[in-house]
């Protein structure tokens, strides 16, 4: 499939996302780690929350849905899970692969993991470290790639570890492989990384300890189910708060978005822009913060992107750099080098675009400059990369001429129905079979 963007336009009107992808992918481990049945609303329909579904169902636990976001999980407790019967195919889908790599370590039985030609070029060396380290056995492929095999029935001990790279996945691999171990396992990170996991142990009972920056629990307890409600996703919204800043006249209300201050960097980054954000109705949900936000258009300006902003706008850079080519002046980013580990390298994926519709840009080791101006049109490519995909379908509000966005079936790994619900709000984007 790819996409096709006219030109201009102004995006108005109320809209809910689909929900956060990190927050469905923990609601359905746990769920199945539970004693007793777990709830889930808002739940992510999108590919790479399913491959986890399928991963659980195929480790013997039942899954009712999803059904309208409704998925009920009907936990097997800790020690429950079952030998899958072949190898489980995680997809495009960082977080399960990486995450069910720790939880798969501690397992009675072995197991192989693998996924698409994306994941399959991605660093898993990150979580075979650590997880060598309490005792797991576990080996990837050429290099530390994917497919993973993981030898059960191993004695994990705890440990404490000092992440090399900001990385929630790496950090919640750790600590659910501590579930299983022996005694204390402990994290610090280089900087705060998004908290869903911590915040959704304590939710289901289980006791996770901050303190100074250590993130800590032990292992041997068991959780306890609870109903959760999946908030609408930030980074998938991200894509219509630059889409109204940078479009003449927009102003649109997103609702029920998780605001977690570890998921905020893009509204952070967007406000030093000079963009009109406000939130309204802030409230809790289940554990995690929640706000419906209004986002008019307004002239954004280049800023230099605070370092510390980064782990928190991780996956918004494709949205955030297409708010910088239609900004006035310069906008740098550095100290993003995980940006080269995602789906696609989105530090060169994004700046191939950018060429392409004649937005000037330096490629650094770790970020990029853009030189904010007009953009013209053409045809981009996607890189198999979901985000790509909709950065450049936004990006048409403010082109000069039609985009053709090739290869954007992916886009539905994050957010199904996405070309839908932009020209709902106005985006002249139309889907055609390729
Ligand atoms: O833990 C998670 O749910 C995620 C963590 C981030 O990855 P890293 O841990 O590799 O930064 C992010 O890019 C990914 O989309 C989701
Ligand atoms: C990096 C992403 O996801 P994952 O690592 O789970 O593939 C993303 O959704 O932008």
């Amino acid at each position: 499939m790819e996409f096709n963007l006219l030109p201009g336009g102004t995006l108005t009107g109320e809209a809910r996302v689909p929900g956060d992808k990190s927050i469905s992918h923990r609601s359905i481990m746990l769920g199945a780690l539970a004693d007793g049945t777990t709830n889930i609303s808002g739940f992510l329909e999108g590919e790479d929350a399913l491959a986890t579904v399928a991963a659980f169902r195929a480790m013997g636990v039942s899954i009712e849905g999803p059904d309208d976001g409704r998925v009920i999980v009907h936990g097997v407790g800790v020690d429950g899970l079952k030998a899958p019967q072949q190898p489980m195919d995680m997809g495009n889908s960082g977080t399960s692969i990486r995450l069910l790599s720790g939880l798969l370590a501690g397992q009675a039985f072995s197991t192989s993991l693998t996924g698409d030609a994306s994941l399959q070029g991605r660093p898993m060396g990150r979580v075979i470290d650590p997880l060598k380290l309490m005792g797991a056995a576990i080996e990837g492929t050429n290099d530390g790639k994917p497919p993973l095999h993981i030898t059960g029935a191993q004695a994990l001990r705890g440990i404490h570890y000092d992440l090399p790279m900001a990385s929630a996945q790496v950090k919640s691999c750790v600590l659910l492989a501590g579930l299983y171990a022996q005694g204390r396992t402990s994290v610090t990170e280089p900087a705060p990384t998004r908290d869903h996991t911590e915040r959704m142990l304590r939710g289901f009972g289980y006791k996770v300890d901050r303190d100074n920056g250590v993130i800590g629990l032990r292992g041997g307890d068991r959780l306890t189910a609870c109903d959760i409600e999946v908030p609408a996703d930030i980074s998938s919204a991200a894509f219509f708060l630059v889409a109204a800043s940078i479009a003449p006249g927009s102003d649109v209300l997103l609702t029920h978005v998780g605001i977690n201050p570890t998921r905020i960097g893009v509204l952070n980054i967007l406000s030093l822009m000079g963009a009109d954000i406000t939130l309204r109705n802030e409230r809790e949900v289940g554990g995690e913060p929640v706000a419906d936000i209004r986002v008019k258009y307004a002239p954004l300006r280049g800023i230099e992107i605070p370092e510390d902003q980064v782990p928190l706008a991780i996956d918004e850079f494709p949205a955030l750099f297409i708010a910088a080519a239609c900004a006035e002046g310069t906008t740098v980013l550095r100290g993003a080098e995980e940006l080269r580990v995602k789906e696609s390298d989105r530090i060169a994926s994004m700046a191939e675009g950018l060429t392409t519709l004649g937005v000037r840009n330096e490629v650094l080791d770790d970020g990029i400059v853009i030189q904010g101006g007009t953009m013209g049109g053409g045809v981009i490519r996607t890189f198999h990369d979901h985000r790509i995909a909709m950065a450049f379908s936004i990006a048409a509000l403010r082109a000069e001429q039609e985009i053709r966005v090739l290869d954007c079936d992916h886009v539905a790994t994050s957010f199904p129905g996405f070309d839908a619900l932009a020209r709902g709000l106005g985006l002249q984007i139309s889907a055609l079979a390729d």
